[in-house]
């Protein structure tokens, strides 16, 4: 959580509101998906034959995709979203969306990308890391839409279903002798053996648990089964999941369904969200920004945007948002011309909070930026800083009529001996002008806002918003 905003300084300035059809992503309908991912960057591998399943798409077919995520944390992350994203993306373009959390798989444990054997959850964790999750993959699905039609005016967009399940519907009832009788069979050892999640461990000192190492054939069936079940053709994932997509393919394959043998499984990856020193950016690394307000506040989550690079912000306008190549392009150029406006990074950090948090979150943690960092007049109403510092839980109340020493007190922690010597040092200022104030018992009434809120500043880094009671 931020504590009460003591903060890293970027001077963004608002930029023309983006509303409008041509800012944004047209409803593809029948629209070739896969290129639009590929312009946005957001594919990495696409399993043959992707001429099929180009041709899919512009015939116009609508098929039923699907991305799993185990339990392993509290909350999703902006990784996680990636592969969410290229859901969304057919989603609003008519086709039919699965996510699947892994109450089975989750106990198993995946081996991708890991170099050492996962630590096992408790029952009641991975239970309660179950349903926070499946309210996040539900809630994006919402989120996404509410974003999407928000922009998108002018016409009503040819949406898919969205349909949320868990893996332990149909993995609780299997009995062991069953599936190896059935399913066996079909499933090679040696090209378990050969997949990178598998192969990367057989060397090492501890090698692999056979829990992780049959992880492959769960996340296969799970895919037949949907495939067969849900006519679900194509898995999606991040491209560590490349081997697990790939044996479900290899599985239907095998096992071909009666009613539809020549319909073929794909598997289409995106590349890792990967830090900027390469190490991918999730919970094993501990490196995650997670979607959770309570873990990562709105707020938290727009000041890392507003951190990204000018060489990144153009990627991630592209991954993350719904805004069309164009209008980011535009953005970028335009915004080239005044590079410390930011004016790139501010859109993304808008929209990105917008999508994920709801449409009018991302205006508020802008609020609540214009409001800690003073990047110009302020020009706000009581009501709409208190509003916004209360959701996000920074507001400090205090009542009417204290000194301004005790104030300070009461919103830094510190001594009033501490607070007093700040004065005298010239290091408070208050108000929304920033006025340098020395002595504690200065009138505070002309510098509320409103009358009901006084910005109090400790230092150029530091600001408080204070509701007076
Ligand atoms: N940094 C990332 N970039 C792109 N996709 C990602 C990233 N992190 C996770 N994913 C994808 O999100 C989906 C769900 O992943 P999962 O729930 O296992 O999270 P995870 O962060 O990969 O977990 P862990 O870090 O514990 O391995 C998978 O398809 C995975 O590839
Ligand atoms: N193995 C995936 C999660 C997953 C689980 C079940 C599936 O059917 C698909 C994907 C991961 O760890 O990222």
């Amino acid at each position: 959580m931020l504590k009460n905003a003591s903060v890293k300084m970027f001077f963004p300035r608002s930029l023309a509101s983006t509303n409008g059809l041509r800012l944004f992503q047209r409803s593809i309908g029948s629209v070739n998906v896969l290129q639009t991912l590929r312009n946005r960057g957001l594919l990495a591998q696409v399993s043959e034959p992707e001429s099929l399943l180009e041709q899919k798409l512009l015939n116009g077919d609508k098929i039923g995709l699907y991305c799993g995520a185990d339990p392993t944390a509290k909350s999703l992350h902006l990784g996680n979203l990636l592969p969410l994203m290229v859901l969304l993306h057919f989603y609003i373009a008519g086709h039919d969306v699965y996510t699947v959390v892994g109450g089975a798989t989750g106990q198993v444990g995946d081996p991708s990308g890991r170099s050492t054997e996962r630590v096992a959850l408790e029952n009641s964790e991975r239970l309660s890391n179950i349903s926070k999750i499946q309210l996040q993959l539900r809630s994006f699905f919402e989120r996404g839409l509410e974003y999407y039609n928000y922009k998108h005016k002018e016409t009503s967009a040819k949406i898919g279903r969205a349909i949320h399940t868990n893996n332990n519907n149909w993995w609780s009832d299997m009995k062991m002798l069953d599936f190896l009788a059935m399913y066996g069979r079909h499933i090679r050892v040696n090209t378990m053996l050969s997949r990178d999640s598998v192969s990367s461990r057989l060397d090492g000192k501890d090698g692999i648990g056979f829990n992780e190492f049959t992880y492959q054939i769960l996340q296969a069936y799970d895919f037949y089964h949907l495939n067969k079940t849900c006519d679900v053709t194509v898995q999606v994932g991040g491209n560590d999941q490349w081997g697990n997509i790939t044996a479900g393919i290899d599985l239907i394959g095998r096992i071909g369904t009666k009613s539809k043998k020549e319909d073929h499984a794909f598997g289409l990856t995106v590349p890792l969200l990967t830090t900027s020193t390469g190490e991918k950016f999730g919970k094993s690394a501990g490196n995650a920004v997670f979607i959770d307000p309570q873990i990562t506040t709105p707020f938290e989550m727009y000041q890392y945007f507003m951190r990204t690079t000018d060489e990144d912000v153009g990627k991630l306008l592209r991954t993350f948002t719904l805004l069309s190549n164009d209008f980011i392009e535009e953005t970028i150029h335009s915004g080239s011309q005044n590079p410390k406006e930011r004016s790139a990074q501010k859109l993304l950090a808008r929209e990105v909070v917008d999508l994920v948090h709801g449409v009018g979150r991302g205006q508020d943690a802008e609020t609540i930026s214009e409001v800690l960092y003073g990047t110009r007049k302020l020009e706000l109403r009581a009501s709409d800083i208190l509003r916004t510092f209360q959701d996000a839980g920074i507001l400090i109340r205090c009542d009417r009529g204290l000194p301004l020493d005790q104030i300070i007190v009461h919103a830094t922690g510190c001594s009033k001996s501490a607070a007093r010597r700040k004065l005298k040092q010239g290091s408070i200022y208050i108000g929304p002008e920033r006025t340098k104030v020395l002595e504690y018992s200065v009138d505070l009434e002309s510098f509320y806002i409103d009358d009901r809120v006084l910005i109090l500043r400790t230092g150029k880094q530091t600001c408080y918003v204070i509701e007076i009671n």
